[in-house]
């Protein structure tokens, strides 16, 4: 399977994605420079990284949107390719309308860093349909702008449709307004498209892929995609 992992002025977590598609999950994949204006059509997947792209000016991923590779991602997405967001990926891909939604400043103005558990919604998407059913996942999160936010009829609609992969619970799986690090509505970590194919969450599971790390949480959300779109060209 082969991945592009896209960089946009301001990325830092590009070459993590990177090492651990290739190292630990040993897939292929390249980089795209977001002035590109094409990418290999073998691609399977693009990953829009973590970080703070055009320095989160005016609002994060708001202007890199903006980007020439962007109208690219955004006809792949519609034509059935897999999209995946992490942290300000997720961001990028809310401010192109590629998801529903916006994030917003945390609740308490601060940017968090910390390991936070999460337990899976919506159960048959790529991204959580492989993933444990008895547990939370322990996946760190890092950012000043990462509360979740949409209108009652979209979150209905969403619910309707599968479309809330993630939820931030205690280590219990337990969803509580207590769980929830930054005032994300409904505890939503992460969501996806109606069509199931464009995906953004944001805690960092490339953060904790690496045995080095203690935790390797993150990797069974790699392995769950992974293994979905596998079974699906089968
Ligand atoms: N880790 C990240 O991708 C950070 C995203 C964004 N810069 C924020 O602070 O919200």
């Amino acid at each position: 399977m082969k991945f592009g992992v896209v960089v946009f002025p301001g990325s830092n977590c590009d070459q993590d994605t990177v090492y651990v598609i290739k190292e630990i999950l040993e897939q292929e994949v390249v980089t795209l420079w977001h002035k590109e204006t094409d990418f290999d059509p073998n691609i399977d997947v693009i990953i829009l990284p973590g970080g703070f792209s055009y320095g989160d000016y005016l609002r994060s991923g708001a202007l890199a949107k903006f980007s020439p590779i962007m109208s690219k991602v955004i006809d792949f997405a519609n034509n059935g390719g897999y999209v995946f967001g992490i942290c300000n990926g997720f961001q990028i891909l809310c401010e192109s309308g590629l998801l529903p939604g916006a994030l917003l400043h945390n609740t308490n103005q601060k940017f968090i860093c910390k390991n936070i558990y999460l337990v899976p919604d919506s159960k048959e998407t790529a991204l959580t349909k492989y993933l444990p059913r008895e547990r939370a996942l322990k996946i760190p999160i890092a950012h000043g702008e990462g509360r979740y936010y949409a209108d009652k009829e979209t979150l209905a609609k969403m619910r309707i449709n599968g479309q809330i992969l993630f939820r931030y619970s205690d280590e219990n799986g337990v969803v509580s307004e207590s769980a929830n690090p930054n005032g994300s509505v409904e505890n939503i970590a992460g969501v996806c498209n109606e069509r199931h194919n464009v995906f953004g969450m944001m805690p960092h599971p490339e953060r904790a892929s690496d045995d080095e790390l203690g935790n390797t949480d993150g990797r069974l959300i790699f392995e769950s995609l992974i293994r979905y779109i596998k079974e699906m060209n089968d």
